[in-house]
């Protein structure tokens, strides 16, 4: 974000009936005094994304338009909004050192909501090239209409910062590189620590690759559409969308902007929205070899029904039914609206049921996907405050889960079938340690198929096999891995 324009007039201001929108002391209930408006309404709906999150633990990404519609802000002032909410909770964690230092306490010790408001403001003066005195003046506004008692502390903070630059900042509060690499990646470019460092020990040790990837892990990712097989085709979607047919999927398409939910080809089904990492991992699947019969595929974690869609409509093209199975049943709803006019069966169960519900026997099926649920530790591009949410804590329960799941894949396919197993996450313990666990663990024979030539021709980066672990950085995809299994006995 570059620009910013002068404060709106109170007249301007929001349809909020409470909140900061609400002119109102919060605690006092009185008007604001004369001549000392709160701050202006993008910057109002800013906070009020961030104290939800913060607060409720909402999802920015779920209750930004909510807000934007009824602080009734458009273009520009929405697009202003969006980048100060998204920027301050990414950067909440370099954001509060600097903070801490400049109040002289720990940021557990500031009010929320004061706060979240010098977060907003920190990021302001920082990270944007708004003019100090109007972030100064604009937060200090913000706190006068939040946390009343708390403007003049507010006032003393914004002064501090705003007399360091970020680099100077960034000197005091991050570790020494030559001291602790991953410390200082973390601070530099708003990561948790375990994160950075699963990363790099992802990425073989290379940190300057993994700098790489935190760089584009605070970008915000284009839309992907998927062209489905049959119904639409990448280049006259893009034509029809105005955006661009994708690098490496035949089926995606890159958007330019706009709200997708807008476009007649997401409305009738010929397309729907997908990264185009999780496009490339699902038609892996269906790209390994199988001998023999290839018409009974299962989708073992469907919800919502972003592959089933792409696998149902290839499925359609090639004569196979797809069983998809999901636990949730609202998600398994999703599934099959997502699917309608597939041959898809949805199945709201668990999906470790396999050789114990009718509906999921052993050695019935040719390709089975595992999308297995997971740390999404590699789409934290598109949930700005999902990377301070994620605790190491969170690990062993998935990885349980992953390998259970797993197991019942294996079951399930026929000898001479294949698994994809796939996550969202390039965490180790999520894919090399749960794969080679929940191979060892199932009790059949597999192979590893080297998964690399069942994506499409040229794609660089790829490693070493046989597994694929896609990158933000390299291939411009949510950070997708992919194992195939073909089960030998
Ligand atoms: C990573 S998401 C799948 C995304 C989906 N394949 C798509 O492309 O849209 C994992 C899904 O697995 C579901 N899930 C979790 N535990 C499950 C279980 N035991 N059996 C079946 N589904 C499960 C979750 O509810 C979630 O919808």
């Amino acid at each position: 974000m570059t620009e910013h324009r002068a404060s709106r007039p109170h007249s301007a201001g929001p349809r909020r009936p409470s909140g900061p929108g609400d002119h109102r002391d919060q605690r006092s209930g009185r008007a604001p005094r004369a001549g000392r408006p709160p701050s202006d309404p993008a910057r109002q709906a800013a906070y009020e994304a961030i104290a939800a999150v913060n607060r409720d633990d909402a999802y920015a990404n779920l209750v930004l338009s909510d807000i934007l519609d009824g602080f009734g802000l458009h273009g520009r002032d929405a697009a202003f909004a969006t980048e100060l909410t998204y920027g301050t909770l990414r950067a909440i964690g370099t954001l509060d050192l600097i903070i801490a230092q400049a109040a002289g306490r720990e940021v557990a010790r500031i009010d929320p909501p004061a706060r979240d408001a010098l977060r907003l403001g920190a990021y302001q003066l920082l990270y944007t090239r708004v003019p100090s005195h109007a972030a100064v003046n604009q937060t200090v506004d913000l706190v006068r209409s939040v946390a009343p008692g708390a403007s003049g502390f507010a006032n003393a903070v914004m002064r501090t910062i705003s007399e360091t630059t970020l680099d100077a900042w960034l000197e005091r509060v991050t570790p020494k590189y030559e001291d602790d690499p991953v410390g200082s990646l973390a601070v530099q470019h708003h990561h948790p620590q375990w994160i950075v460092r699963a990363f790099a020990e992802a990425l073989g040790g290379d940190l300057e690759e993994t700098a790489r990837l935190l760089i584009e892990d605070n970008q915000p990712p284009a839309v992907h559409l998927c062209a489905r097989p049959g119904r639409s085709d990448a280049v006259e979607l893009a034509d029809e969308v105005n955006g661009v047919p994708g690098a490496f999927s035949p089926y995606a398409v890159y958007l330019n902007g706009g709200a997708p939910r807008d476009l007649a080809a997401i409305r009738d089904g010929r397309a729907h929205v997908q990264d185009e990492g999780s496009q490339l991992v699902a038609a892996a699947l269906l790209a390994a070899p199988v001998e023999g019969r290839d018409t009974k595929w299962l989708d073992l974690c469907a919800g919502p029904g972003g592959k089933t869609g792409l696998i149902g409509a290839i499925a359609a093209g090639r004569g196979a039914e797809v069983t998809a199975v999901e636990v949730a049943e609202h998600r398994a709803r999703l599934v099959e609206q997502a699917t309608e006019g597939m041959p898809v069966t949805v199945f709201p169960m668990d999906g470790r049921s396999v050789g114990r519900d009718p509906d999921l026997p052993e050695e019935a099926f040719d390709r089975v996907l595992v999308d297995a649920p997971c740390t999404g530790l590699g789409s934290l591009r598109r949930r700005p405050e999902s990377r301070w949410r994620k605790q190491p804590a969170d690990l062993p329960p998935l990885t349980r889960l992953q390998r259970e799941l797993l197991v019942a894949a294996l079951r399930a396919v026929r000898p001479g079938g294949v698994v994809a197993y796939v996550t969202c996450s390039p965490h180790m313990v999520e894919t090399q340690v749960t794969v080679s666990e929940g191979a060892r663990r199932s009790g059949v024979e597999v192979d590893f198929v080297d998964a690399r030539p069942l994506l499409p021709p040229g794609m660089p980066g790829l490693g070493a096999g046989p597994t694929v672990q896609l990158w933000p950085h390299r291939h411009g995809t949510d950070a997708m891995f992919l194992a195939v299994l073909r089960r030998t006995s």
